[in-house]
């Protein structure tokens, strides 16, 4: 029997099994089972392609934005209206083939978006070009999810799902799980507070199922197999997504009102109207949740024109990174005057951590 009959045979019984408490734990095996098999048929397809992992383009900037959506949705449009690039825009499916990057320069930030090819159902497992698509995806910092406003609903499960499959994670955050493969010792599993979905001997089974035999496991939250999975694979990205409704000239106001209510990482928009889109770069932007950080060199004033980007939650340290390598080697200790210190200016080290706007002056050591 072929991967693509098993799983076959592993839905089918799933959906002839009835969801309740009882099930429970047989429909979550069954679960662990699939994505296992689904894993082996990417990586079957994946070698067998060739040269056809993403798209050839190169990142730039502070952060790189992926436009993901069905055919005609207007992601082409949505480029076009926010960036200076021109992508082709067109009534028909498939009219973009390749990826398409455009800027948009915000609050000192510059951000690449990229205009991707429509998915289709099926594209995780390589329908259209759908793979070649998601793979760009992944390679981005945040995906943008257009939906055409009329559909909007099940447009964005089914993308869901697709995305899913492949193993990216929209808007969730890595399990609190520590997971080690181990030479010897058996199935070590220790848990820091109360599980509702899993315990020591499904676990067990299910790193089986893995062939893994040796493990150290630490569950520090309530996690579901799905994610225990997850974790055991290894290839799960998680990424931040939002949400964009387009062509809402096509719905009522009601209908309007409703998407608009309908979810904070959400916003409705009318790219051949232009409604809304300066609201769109401003969400993109907060939802990037970036910080910028201004630099001073000793005896002049800090350069306010052309901040560093980096993800809120950096410290000195990944900001001397960005900077340049050598220099967080050669740093002594930085002074900072801004929001993230109490007194400014203030003497830090290493792991302080930045706050937006904040101004650092590095200084280093003699060498
Ligand atoms: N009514 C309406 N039509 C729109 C809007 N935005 C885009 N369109 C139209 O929708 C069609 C598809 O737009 P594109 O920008 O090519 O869509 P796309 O998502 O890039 O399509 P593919 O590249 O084929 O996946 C075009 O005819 C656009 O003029 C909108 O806000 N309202
Ligand atoms: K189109
Ligand atoms: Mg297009």
């Amino acid at each position: 029997m072929g991967i693509a009959d098993k799983i076959k045979e592993i839905e089918d019984e799933i959906a002839r099994t009835q969801k309740n408490k009882a099930t429970e734990r047989h429909i979550g095996l069954l679960k662990a089972r699939l994505a296992k098999y689904r894993m082996m048929l990417l990586e079957k397809t994946k070698s067998s392609g060739g040269k056809s992992e993403g798209f050839d383009v190169a990142k730039y900037g502070d952060a790189r934005v992926a436009l993901v959506g069905f055919p005609s949705v207007g992601k082409s449009s949505f480029l076009s209206q926010v960036t200076k690039t021109q992508s082709a825009i067109a009534e028909y499916a498939f009219t973009t083939l390749t990826a398409i990057p455009g800027i948009i320069k915000h609050e000192g930030a510059t951000i690449q978006l990229l205009d991707l090819p429509g998915i289709i159902e099926g594209a995780a497992t390589g329908k259209g070009r759908g793979r070649q698509v998601v793979a760009a995806a992944r390679t981005a910092d945040l995906i943008l999810m257009v939906l055409d406003a009329s559909n909007a609903e099940v447009e964005r499960r089914l993308l869901e799902i697709e995305l899913e499959e492949i193993g990216i994670r929209l808007n969730q955050q890595k399990p609190n799980v520590t997971y080690q493969q181990k030479r010897t010792g058996g199935i070590k599993f220790t848990t820091s507070c109360q599980l509702t979905h899993l315990d020591d001997k499904m676990a067990t089974q299910i790193l089986h199922e893995y062939r893994v035999h040796n493990a150290e496991i630490l569950v520090r939250e309530d996690i579901t197999v799905d994610q225990f999975v997850d974790v055991i694979v290894g290839n799960a990205k998680y990424m931040k997504c939002m949400y964009l409704y387009n062509k809402i000239d096509t719905i009522t106001m009601e209908e309007i009102d409703r998407l608009g209510r309908s979810d904070p990482n959400g916003l409705v928009c009318s790219c051949k109207f232009q409604l809304n889109l300066d609201r769109a770069v401003e969400k993109i932007w907060r939802t990037l949740d970036f910080m910028r950080i201004y630099t001073k060199k000793k005896g002049s004033p800090p350069d306010f024109v052309d901040p560093f980007v980096l993800p809120r939650g950096g410290v000195v340290g990944d900001f001397c990174k960005a900077i340049h390598k050598e220099l967080f080697n050669r740093m002594r200790h930085a002074v900072v005057w801004g929001r993230s210190v109490k007194h400014s200016p203030q003497k830090v080290g290493k792991n302080h951590p930045l706050a937006d706007e904040d101004v650092v002056q590095i200084v280093t050591k003699n060498i």
